[in-house]
């Protein structure tokens, strides 16, 4: 008997909706693409490339318009014969320094066996390291730096290397910075001079509205979803989502693609709204839990107060009567209980993940002081709390008195 049947009524090409699928269009961009180009130009024109610096919020199409646009102007340039242009791609996002950034370069320009250890060179030899194999490849060079905010203020390469030609590094090489980034402090926190060189050309990447997000959808799910396993309104629902939410397209095609394998588990024969719901709810879920494994036992019994709160439909509520049910969730837990200001940090600190909002309340001579209420749809926030506290009558009784009151 087999074991394994395939399945492919929903799913065309399920790999389209993926992380790693570069797609051959790009909707809703051509602004954007044009001013793009406009900065490349010189390197077609044979000339030292500007450096560009190029920001948005996660899943608005930075590297997928970056990947797109290097791949048609290496086609277009080797036209030329006197252009020779190489493109290297370093994601930095485990890489906290120009040091380490500069090995990384290093050894993805070295043949394999020859690369250098990642510790113990002064950096100013890693630097010289790197020109020398800029200089072996000549020509051209775009070095895209992908998440680049990760590099902090450890930031002197971003300073040297558009102006090693200028110092007498470089001869031969004429390089070009691309740095990527969706931390909007990252660029104001540069120093000065690193922001006059990197940022030579800045493009900004909006987030999307809901129609773009749904020609995005469109266009993708033509390729990845077979015929007719859409049910109507599903892609507009989508987007819709995806637009209050975050405005990224990714949110919204990690979206579809789960509420298509939703639908095949379920053995639908199309993608339904309900399906979307249920993806929803799981992606939501799992952001969460993603935010709650970085917190600690205090931050878990801050946010379960709140979730408390929430199922007496108390919230938004201050950070007194959080405050005052984490006192007693503490004592329920045996957990010696912190300060009040301690546990407001906490309540930023979940308001930072994006679990919990808040809203500044004025209340005349007494100043100012924050309500709390959860981000997150409530059976999100207490199925991950169930996973990860040993509260478990106490989170019993939050559930019991949430259904008692509709809460969901
Ligand atoms: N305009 C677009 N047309 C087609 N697909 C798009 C478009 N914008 C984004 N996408 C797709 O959305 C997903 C996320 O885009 P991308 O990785 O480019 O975002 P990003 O801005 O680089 O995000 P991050 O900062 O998190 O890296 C990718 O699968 C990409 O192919």
């Amino acid at each position: 008997m087999r074991r394994f049947e395939r399945k492919q009524n929903i799913f065309r090409n399920k790999d389209a909706l993926g992380e790693s699928y570069q797609p051959d269009q790009i909707e809703e961009r051509d602004e954007e693409i044009e001013e793009y180009m406009d900065a490349l130009q010189p390197v077609v024109d044979g000339w030292e490339p500007n450096n560009i610096f190029l920001y948005g919020n996660t899943g608005v199409g930075k590297t997928a318009v970056t990947d797109y646009l290097l791949d048609r102007l290496q086609d277009d340039v080797a036209d030329y014969d006197d252009v020779n242009l190489s493109v290297i791609s370093l994601n930095c996002k485990t890489l906290n320094s120009s040091y380490q950034v500069a090995v990384e370069l290093v050894n993805k320009l070295r043949p394999a066996g020859g690369e250098i250890s990642s510790t113990g060179y002064p950096q100013q030899t890693v630097f010289k390291k790197l020109y020398e194999e800029l200089e072996a490849i000549g020509g051209t060079i775009l070095i895209v730096l992908d998440e680049v905010d990760s590099i902090g203020d450890r930031d002197e390469l971003l300073y040297e290397l558009p102006r090693a030609r200028a110092n007498n590094n470089l001869d031969s090489a004429k390089v070009g910075v691309i740095g990527i980034s969706n931390d909007f402090k990252f660029r104001e926190q540069l120093d000065p001079r690193v922001q006059d060189t990197l940022c030579e050309r800045e493009l900004q990447f909006p987030p999307y509205d809901a129609p773009e997000l749904e020609n995005i959808l469109e266009s993708r799910a033509e390729i990845a979803i077979a015929e007719d396993a859409v049910e109507q309104g599903v892609l507009n629902f989508c987007a819709a989502l995806a637009a209050r939410d975050s405005g990224s397209a990714r949110q919204a095609l990690d979206l579809l693609r789960l509420a298509g394998e939703i639908a095949e588990n379920r053995e639908a024969d199309l993608i339904e709204r309900d399906h979307v719901e249920a993806a929803r709810s799981r992606l939501e879920q799992e952001r969460v839990e993603e935010g709650m494994r970085e917190l600690t036992t205090h931050g878990r019994l801050a946010l379960l107060a709140v979730i408390s709160k929430a199922a007496k439909e108390e919230t938004p509520c201050r950070t007194r009567e959080i405050y005052e049910e984490y006192i007693t969730l503490c004592d329920s837990s045996g957990t010696d209980s912190l300060a009040q200001r301690s546990v407001h940090n906490h309540l930023s600190d979940l308001r930072m993940l994006g679990i919990l909002s808040a809203y500044e309340n004025r209340s005349g001579s007494r100043g100012n002081y924050y309500s709390y209420e959860l981000d997150v749809p409530f059976t999100s926030a207490i199925e991950a709390m169930s996973d990860v506290l040993r509260l478990d009558s106490e989170i019993e009784t939050i559930r019991e008195i949430a259904s008692m009151n509709n809460v969901a």
